[in-house]
């Protein structure tokens, strides 16, 4: 593993997709905008859900943006190589993703006006995620078993690092009126009232069958349909998609067919005593 990522403050990241911006130390100089939209979360939390969502509801729900252009190009992820550099050379409003911790985004962040949108997902549902992507991803490290990928969760030594410190982390905005925390578990349960929040918290207003559209252009179905998202376009140096699509089940829950009941227990011992502090109602997962 330890040849796959290269340790930055305590948290490994892809060598092969880190930016060497991040090894310079130029990251640092990154300018947020206060027009930007930044998504956060840890991989696997329904990431490239919301992206398609943002750049649905930016364009009032017509769909030929986001069936023209590459979702990495349309909402890049700050620490990837090549996408840093689009990033700053991209007029406003950006969209923009990134995975990493709290702690490596750029001080400007913290005084724009830039507006976050933190995902969570039920971490044992991004556990089992990830460990099926690490099949099909080079840049991430693939586990022999879900049993060795479920230590390395637990203990952090996974790309970004420990999901309970990145959550806390990220979860230490809440308050700030910049700052939207939303869950896979509501877009899924609610999707219509999830994107009419988020819309909201954007200042956009959308008519009722702007919103129709985002929803049928957004949905898993259409988004494995869609080759500008599904990352069939990339040439086969990124992924492996023998072994499984980019979009693999889109279910809550799907942890009950994987993990088993020594491994759930183990889990819900470390949840307890890493998230104690926190209110459980921000965890909307049983
Ligand atoms: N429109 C959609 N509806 C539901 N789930 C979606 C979705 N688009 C992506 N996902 C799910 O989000 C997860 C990927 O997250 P990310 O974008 O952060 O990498 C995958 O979960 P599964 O592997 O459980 O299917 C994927 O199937
Ligand atoms: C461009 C290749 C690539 C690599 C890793 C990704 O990870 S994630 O899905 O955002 O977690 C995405 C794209």
């Amino acid at each position: 593993m330890s040849e796959d990522y290269i340790w930055l403050e305590g948290v490994p990241l892809s060598r092969k997709y880190l930016t060497s911006k991040y090894q310079t130390g130029e990251w640092r100089n990154f300018m947020f905008k206060e027009d930007d939209i930044l998504t956060v979360s840890y991989p696997k939390s329904g990431t490239h859900w919301m992206i398609e969502i943002l750049s649905l509801i930016q364009n009032k729900g017509d769909p030929k943006w986001v069936q023209s252009v590459p979702i990495w190009d349309r909402s890049p992820w700050l620490e990837a190589r090549r996408l840093y550099e689009a990033l700053e050379a991209k007029e406003g409003p950006r969209l923009i993703t990134s995975h990493l911790p709290i702690q490596l985004l750029p001080k400007s962040l913290f005084t724009s006006k830039a507006k976050i949108i933190h995902l969570i997902r039920d971490p044992r549902d991004v556990l089992v995620s990830g460990y099926f992507f690490s099949k099909i991803c080079f840049y991430f490290h693939q586990s022999a078993s879900l049993q060795a990928h479920f230590e390395c969760f637990m203990q952090g030594n996974v790309c970004y690092g420990s999901w309970f410190e990145h959550t806390r982390g990220w979860m230490s905005m809440k308050g700030k009126e910049n700052y939207l925390l939303l869950s896979y578990e509501e877009l899924k349960r609610d999707t219509r009232s999830t994107i009419e929040k988020i819309c909201q918290f954007l200042g956009k207003n959308l008519e009722p069958e702007e919103i129709n559209s985002v929803l049928k252009h957004s949905s898993f179905q259409a988004m494995r349909d869609n080759k500008m998202t599904n990352y069939t376009i990339l040439d086969d140096a990124y992924f492996n998609l023998n072994n499984g699509p980019f979009l693999r089940k889109g279910i809550s829950g799907d942890w009950r067919n994987h993990l088993t009941v020594a491994q759930a227990e183990a889990f819900d011992r470390a949840f307890q005593e890493k998230m104690v502090d926190l209110p459980p109602e921000l965890f909307p997962w049983e």
